[in-house]
C-alpha cells in the first residue's frame, strides 16, 4: 500500500477550444498522480485559469506529469508550487506572549522596573525559575546537523526545518514549548560547553541528530554535568518506540523475545540504543550489522563503543554480510540507509518475520515490497501503518520528565515510557497493521505521562509529585 507523500499545486491557463479538464486529469492518473482539489482562478470567455492540487508518492511521477502537460497544446502552466515548500515559508512556529501589554504601567510591570523584583528573587532562589520563567515547560532541540534524519551531515541553517517541525510537535502533542537550536558542527567539547552555557533557560534538553560516535560523549557528559534531564531522542525515543513495537509485534507471532535472534542494522545512535534496551527487555541474541558486516567479539574495532557492543551481542560469533547473518532470523530492524534489505532477505529469515525498516526518510525496503514476505511491517514514516517513530515518545516522555520536574531520564523511565506505548494498544486491537498506537491517539502521551513520573517517583530522580 502506498500512500502520496508529495503535494503539488498547478496553476494552469487552459484555452477552452483547444483542452478539456479531462485530458489533465488523464494525464495525472496515468502518471499514478491523484487529483484531490480544483479551484477555478479566473473563468474567461476563451480561456481559463485553475489551480490544481495533485498528490504524488514520487519525485518523478511529479516531474512527469508537469511533462507531459506542457506537451499538451492550448495549456500553459503559469505557476508551480510545493505545499510542502508553501508549510515552511517563514518557519513553522513563532513566539507569542501570554499577556498583553496595553499601557506604561503594565509594560513596567512585565518589564523594566518592577521585573527587576522577579529577578533579585530568582537570583536569590535560582529554583524559583520554575515559578517565574518559562524555565518549567521549556525544552532545547538542539542538533549540530551532523546526522539529519538520513540525510548525514548538512548545514545547521538546513537542520532547522527538522528541528522546527520536533518543537511543533512536542506543542501539539504535549503543550511542551520547544525551542529549535542549531549550531555550528565542532569538537564534543565545544557542543558540551554551548549545551551547558544555555541550559539556565531549559527544563530539559533533547539533542536531535547529532552523529554518532560524538553524540555518545556529548550526552554522556551533559547528563553528568546538567541537572535537567538530557536526552539524545535519536538514540532512546526510537529505542523505546521499537521496543514498544516489538513486544505488539512478538505477541501477534507468539514469540518470545529472549528466543528471538534479532538482526540490528546501522550501529549508530540508534542502533546501539535499540540494541540496550532491547537486551535490557530480555533479548539475548542480538546481531549487530554495519557496513562492514556482522559485528563478532572476535575482532577489533575502532569506533568507540563497537568493542563494548560486540561483546554483549551475538553470542553465537557469526560473521559475514548481512544476508549472511539474516538468514532464521526473527526480526530485522534497520536503522541505517535506504534499499539495502531485499526480498530475498526477509525470504531467507524465520517463519514470520517481522521487519522494522526505520531510516528516514527511506526506509531499507518499502511496505509495498516487504508486504507479501514479511508477517509484520513497520517504518519510520508518517504514510505507512506501524509507525515506529521517536514522535510517538518525546513528547510524552518529557511531558512527564518537566511535570516531576526530574533530574534526568534514566532506564526505568525509558523501559516505563516502551511499556506504556506498547499497552495503548490492547491485546484484542493488536494486528499486523496495528503494532503501535497512532501519535493522533488521545491516551498515548498520558499514559506515557504517568508511567515516566511513577517510574521518576519509585527511582529517586522526582524533585516533586505532580498529582499531590
Ligand atoms: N524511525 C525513527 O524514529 C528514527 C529513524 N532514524 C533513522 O535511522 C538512520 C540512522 O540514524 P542514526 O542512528 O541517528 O545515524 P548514525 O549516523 O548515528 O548511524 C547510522 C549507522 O548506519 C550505518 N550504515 C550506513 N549505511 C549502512 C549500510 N549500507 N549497511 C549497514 N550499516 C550502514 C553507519 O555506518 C552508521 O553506523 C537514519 O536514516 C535515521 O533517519 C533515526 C532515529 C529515529
Ligand atoms: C525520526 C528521527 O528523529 C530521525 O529520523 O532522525
Ligand atoms: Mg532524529
Amino acid at each position: 500500500m502506498s500512500r502520496a507523500m508529495m503535494s503539488i499545486i498547478l496553476r494552469l491557463e487552459m484555452e477552452k477550444e483547444n483542452v478539456s479538464f479531462g485530458e489533465i486529469a488523464t494525464i495525472v492518473s496515468n502518471v499514478g498522480g491523484d487529483i484531490v482539489a480544483i479551484d477555478v482562478i479566473k473563468e474567461g470567455k476563451h480561456k481559463t485559469i485553475r489551480d490544481i492540487s495533485i498528490n504524488v508518492n514520487d519525485e518523478t511521477k511529479q516531474e512527469r506529469i508537469i511533462q507531459s502537460i506542457k506537451q499538451l497544446p492550448g495549456v500553459v502552466i503559469k505557476h508551480i508550487s510545493d505545499r510542502t515548500f508553501l508549510v515552511h515559508l517563514g518557519g513553522k512556529i513563532h513566539v507569542s506572549s501570554k499577556v498583553e501589554i496595553d499601557n506604561r504601567e503594565e509594560m513596567s510591570r512585565v518589564y523594566t522596573p518592577e521585573v527587576a523584583r522577579v529577578c533579585e528573587a530568582i537570583d536569590e532562589d535560582p529554583n524559583l525559575a520554575y515559578q517565574f520563567t518559562i524555565k518549567r515547560n521549556t525544552v532545547a532541540v538542539i542538533s549540530d546537523g551532523t546526522a539529519v534524519l538520513g540525510l548525514g551531515t548538512i548545514r545547521p541553517e538546513a537542520a532547522m526545518p527538522v528541528m522546527e517541525g520536533k518543537a511543533m510537535l512536542f506543542k501539539q502533542f504535549a503543550n511542551v514549548d520547544a525551542f529549535p537550536i542549531c549550531i555550528n558542527p565542532c569538537k564534543p567539547e565545544e557542543t558540551i560547553r554551548i549545551v551547558k552555557a544555555l541550559s539556565p533557560t531549559f527544563g530539559g534538553i533533547n539533542l536531535e541528530d547529532i552523529g554518532s560516535p560524538q553524540c555518545f560523549e556529548i550526552e554522556e557528559r551533559l547528563k553528568q554535568e546538567l541537572d535537567i534531564p538530557v536526552f539524545h531522542d535519536d538514540q532512546h525515543g526510537t529505542a523505546i518506540v521499537a521496543l514498544a513495537g516489538l513486544l505488539n509485534a512478538l505477541h501477534i507471532v507468539n514469540k518470545d523475545i529472549a528466543s528471538c535472534k534479532i538482526i540490528v542494522c546501522g550501529i549508530g545512535a540508534a542502533g546501539m540504543a535499540i540494541t540496550n534496551m532491547l537486551l535490557t527487555a530480555g533479548a539475548t541474541n542480538i546481531i549487530g550489522v554495519d557496513m562492514e558486516g556482522a559485528l563478532t567479539r572476535d575482532l577489533s574495532y575502532d569506533r568507540p563503543g563497537w568493542n563494548e557492543f560486540a561483546g554483549k551481542t551475538n553470542p553465537q560469533k557469526e560473521t559475514g554480510a548481512l544476508h549472511d547473518v539474516i538468514k532464521d532470523a526473527d526480526v530485522f530492524i534497520g536503522v541505517s540507509a535506504p534499499g539495502i534489505l531485499k526480498n530475498e532477505n526477509i525470504q531467507s529469515m524465520a517463519n514470520d518475520p517481522i521487519v522494522f525498516a526505520l531510516a528516514n526518510p527511506h526506509p531499507e525496503i518499502t511496505p509495498d515490497e516487504a508486504r507479501p514476505y514479511a508477517k509484520v511491517m513497520a517504518t519510520g514514516r508518517s504514510d505507512y501503518p506501524n509507525q515506529v517513530n521517536n514522535v510517538l515518545c518525546f513528547p510524552g516522555i518529557f511531558r512527564g520528565a518537566l511535570d516531576c520536574r526530574a533530574r534526568e531520564i534514566n532506564e526505568e523511565m525509558k523501559l516505563a515510557a516502551a511499556k506504556a506505548i506498547a499497552s495503548t494498544i490492547s491485546e484484542d486491537e493488536v494486528n499486523e497493521d496495528y503494532i503501535i498506537p497512532s501519535v493522533f491517539n488521545e491516551d498515548v502521551v498520558q499514559s506515557i505521562r504517568n508511567a515516566v513520573i511513577k517510574a521518576a517517583i519509585e527511582t529517586g530522580v522526582a524533585r516533586r509529585n505532580p498529582d499531590q
